[in-house]
């Protein structure tokens, strides 16, 4: 007898938990994305503090995702890297150092970024209590 094909709709689901599963895998091998999960958190809390508006939020869920994609495309990486090049190679060095300049590029834009959305807001804060 044929082997039925999976629908479309399971291979969707087949799909999602495979993504889900390298998310679990890169936040268990990765201290700096657990690092980036608390620093998510961190910006979440203070802008339910301090009422952000619509467009705010969409520029620190943009950030927050950005970090987040960065960092998982570098653990990616990271680990093909090191499949295909377990000895040193300066190709080898040289490509894990440009995935981690996108980190850092990721990060710094979106900690720039970051500020000009909360500066305000904590300099009236600051100036409520002064
Ligand atoms: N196979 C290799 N050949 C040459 N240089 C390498 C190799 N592996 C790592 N390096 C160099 O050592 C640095 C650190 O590599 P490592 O694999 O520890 O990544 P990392 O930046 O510490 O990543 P993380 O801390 O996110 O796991 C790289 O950026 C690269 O410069």
């Amino acid at each position: 007898m044929e082997k039925q094909q999976p629908t479309f709709i399971r291979r969707r689901l087949n799909s999602f938990g495979y993504a889900l599963k390298g998310i679990s895998a890169a936040f268990r091998s990765e201290i700096n994305l657990r690092w980036h999960v608390l620093s998510a958190g961190a910006a979440v809390s203070a802008g339910l503090y301090f009422g952000l508006t619509t467009v705010e939020w969409v520029i620190v869920c943009f950030c927050i995702g950005l970090v987040w994609m960065a960092e998982l495309f570098n653990t990616a990486l990271e680990v093909v890297v090191n499949l295909v090049s377990p000895e040193f190679h300066p190709l080898a060095g040289k490509a894990k150092d440009i995935a981690a300049g996108a980190v850092l590029v990721a990060s710094l834009t979106s900690a720039i970024a970051g500020l000009l959305v909360f500066l305000p807001y904590f300099l009236a804060l600051l100036q409520k209590y002064s």
